[in-house]
């Protein structure tokens, strides 16, 4: 600890921080870029790997340039916008390769050329922000890497410039009409939080104040105000968490003027969401993903589909014009109803939400007979349970889709799929949040 070494960084590890190799250890440098020749404070020993700090760059990398966003090194939101997008992009891919010659032991790769954006800024169509106090000043944001420290995050550059504008409205009309802030030291004050989220097709924005008790002091004239200071707005609601606990939303939820649910939609399906219900964060490259989902699918009209992890239903409303039956499963009964919802207003009748456990669900349904063409799973970052694994090696469907943010366990799933029976087409990694360390990948695995 605390000794000075000199590194040469070799890539770029999957949090986004460079690593290089010392007495045949890994070395992780937050900030550090593949090239670059690095003095470095050790921070971290562990048996397995050292962490280290950069004092001085000793060669620096022509993909490095000064982060746009003015909170950068404190946020901890992003990870690499210290480097070019298209470097970040090959950085991206490499975590991908890496990963599968690491945990499944693929030194060839069908690896396709990673999805990018043509516009990397401004595509986070959802903030949710802490409320806090900066002396006098009413500050919103989020708390810095590793502390409670409440950081200001006004003119995010990842942040969809409408969810900016209505952001640092609010908190205006919050300072100037009095509206006691919340104050978690002294579980003192009401507004904690606030989420807006705006409709990539409508321009609308939906906006919630989440506040530590039911009474919103001076609502109707704050209802005003957000009115006339921001047309866009077309749902004021006030969601009550009186709770100490981490999760952002309380249980009730009262609209307290415009519309009940927001209406989006991506390519051809409809979502009706409401305050709570999850979305993706970038629509635009959201359809990308999908359209990659449904070229693995490869659908003719007579397939049984399942959509294992299924969410809000989207991957499966994406596939059901193109299939004979799609049959998602899902963990949170709100997500399950959602997904019911979304297609119904998207007038989509071949498809049904179970709500369950993927990993139970599957091999059920196996055991009576029931037998997919093709599943997707899409799980969260643990990867699936060896249960559903176990499932599909033993119902064998034809083609197997896995969406996966997490290229490590995606990996190490894969070489289980990979020994019973499955090769691998390809794999497609997509850019969902350019400048975080954060990639996203589909790939295609067929029945031999
Ligand atoms: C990465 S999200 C996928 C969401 C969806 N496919 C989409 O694109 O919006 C993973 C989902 O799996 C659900 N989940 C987690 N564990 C599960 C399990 N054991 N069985 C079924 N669903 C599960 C989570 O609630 C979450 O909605």
């Amino acid at each position: 600890m605390g000794d000075r070494i000199i590194i040469t960084i070799k890539r770029i590890g999957i949090n986004g921080e460079g690593v290089g190799y010392y007495r045949r250890k890994a070395v992780f440098i937050g900030g550090a870029l593949t090239g670059e020749v690095v003095k470095a404070k050790i921070t971290k020993v562990e048996p397995s790997y050292l962490s280290a700090e950069i004092i001085e760059l000793e060669k620096r990398s022509r993909d490095r340039q000064k982060p746009p966003c003015p909170v950068y090194e404190s946020c901890g939101g992003c990870q690499l916008q210290h480097m070019t997008y298209s470097a970040q992009l090959k950085a991206k891919e490499e975590i991908v390769r890496e990963s599968f010659q690491r945990y499944a032991g693929l030194q060839e790769l069908p690896l396709r050329p990673i999805f990018g954006m043509s516009d990397p800024w401004g595509y986070r169509n959802k903030a949710q922000l802490q409320v806090g106090r900066k002396g006098e000043e009413i500050i919103t944001g989020l708390y810095a890497t590793g502390s409670h420290r409440l950081l200001d995050i006004s003119g995010c550059a990842v942040q969809h410039p409408v969810v900016n504008r209505v952001i640092d409205q609010v908190k205006a009309i919050l300072a100037e009409l009095r509206i006691p802030v919340y104050e978690e030291r002294t579980c003192e004050g009401v507004v904690r939080t606030v989420v807006a989220r705006v409709g990539q097709a409508s321009g609308n924005v939906q906006l919630t104040l989440i506040t530590a008790n039911d009474r919103l002091p001076d609502s109707r004239r704050l209802v005003q105000r957000i009115r006339e200071a921001l047309p866009m707005v077309t749902t004021i609601a006030q969601n009550i968490h009186k709770g100490k606990s981490p999760l952002i939303f309380g249980e009730k939820t009262v609209v307290l003027w415009g519309e009940d649910r927001l209406e989006e939609t991506l390519g051809d399906v409809r979502f009706s969401l409401s305050p709570r219900a999850f979305f993706q964060l970038n629509p635009e490259q959201t359809v990308k993903l999908y359209n990659a989902v449904r070229e693995a699918a490869s659908l003719n009209g007579s397939e049984l589909v399942v959509d294992a992890y299924c969410g809000t239903g989207t991957i499966g409303l994406w596939l059901a014009p193109h299939a004979r039956e799609v049959r998602g499963i899902e963990i949170i009964p709100e997500a399950v109803q959602d997904a019911r919802d979304n297609a119904r207003s998207s007038g989509v009748e071949n498809a049904r939400f179970f709500e369950g456990r993927a990993e139970q669900l599957l091999p059920e349904w196996v055991s009576r007979g029931i037998r997919p063409d093709v599943v997707v799973v899409d799980p969260p970052r643990t990867g699936c349970d060896r249960p559903l694994l176990n499932a599909l090696t033993q119902a064998l469907p034809a083609r197997l889709v896995y969406v996966s943010c997490n290229p490590a366990t995606l990996a190490k799933d894969c070489q289980v799929l990979l020994g019973s029976g499955y090769r691998l087409e390809w794999v497609q990694p997509v850019d969902m949040f350019p400048h975080t360390s954060h990639v996203e990948s589909v790939i295609l695995m067929v029945r031999k």
